[in-house]
């Protein structure tokens, strides 16, 4: 009498041997099927990533693409001149006429270097933010650098909607001091490896060249 073939023992799926996504669990056995309650997100995987960092003249929208960015990315969002204000208790207005511009470079340096030690997260800095030579530094070295660059008559349009609040524009035409800081600025900007235009399109727009933009 012929016997019916035994079912063939399924030998256990061999174990990566890194780049694991499971927790360290106690398994009692280690051949049990990985579970998938215990495998993590894609997006832990992405915080090994380093931070996205926009750089770019005032009114390009550092702060407004960042925190849609970070949303898309499902991130955090950091904004550096909410954070100075935050840390403060004051307006940057206010800084800058009790203190000086030197004296929110100091912050701003020190809040972003602070930034760049913690979780991954896309950071809208302050427009001047870049120039400085140590922060930049740290930006290079330990994030992912956007350059947000604009026509001057967008970037006018744009700072003349919330106006009062951006010390360098204050008592003088905007346009004029944009121009002059885009000359000076936009060379140090250019050291950014990813670069993309903020045209006057949806903000979902830059978002998604910006995303195509670092893919490349
Ligand atoms: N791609 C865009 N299309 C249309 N409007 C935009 C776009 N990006 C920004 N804006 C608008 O421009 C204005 C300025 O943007 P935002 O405050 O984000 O600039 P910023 O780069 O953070 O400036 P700052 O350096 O002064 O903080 C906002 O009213 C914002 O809605
Ligand atoms: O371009 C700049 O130097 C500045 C831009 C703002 O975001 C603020 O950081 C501050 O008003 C200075
Ligand atoms: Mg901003």
């Amino acid at each position: 009498m012929s016997e019916s073939p035994q079912p063939k023992r399924r030998r256990p799926p061999r174990r990566a041997a890194s780049r694991t996504t499971e927790r360290p669990v106690d398994r009692p056995n280690d051949r049990a099927a990985p579970r998938p309650d215990l495998i993590l997100p894609p997006r832990v995987e992405n915080a090994r990533e380093p931070t996205i960092v926009l750089v770019g003249l005032m009114g390009v929208g550092k702060t407004t693409i960042g925190r849609r960015l970070a949303a898309r990315l499902r991130l955090g969002f950091v904004d550096t001149d909410r954070e100075i204000e935050r840390a403060s208790g004051m307006s940057i207005p206010e800084i800058f006429a009790r203190f000086g511009e030197a004296h929110f470079r100091d912050g701003e340096r020190r809040v972003i270097r602070r930034l760049l030690q913690g979780r991954r997260v896309v950071l809208a800095t302050g427009g001047g933010a870049f120039m400085d030579e140590e922060t930049r530094a740290l930006i290079l070295a330990r994030a992912t650098a956007v350059w947000l660059d604009a026509d001057l008559d967008v970037l006018a349009e744009r700072v003349s909607r919330r106006q009062g609040t951006r010390p360098l524009l204050t008592g003088a035409d905007p346009r004029t001091v944009l121009g002059e800081l885009a000359a000076v600025r936009n060379p140090i900007y250019a050291l950014a490896p990813v670069h993309v235009r903020s045209e006057p399109l949806p903000h979902e727009a830059t978002v998604t060249a910006i995303l195509k933009a670092m893919r490349r």
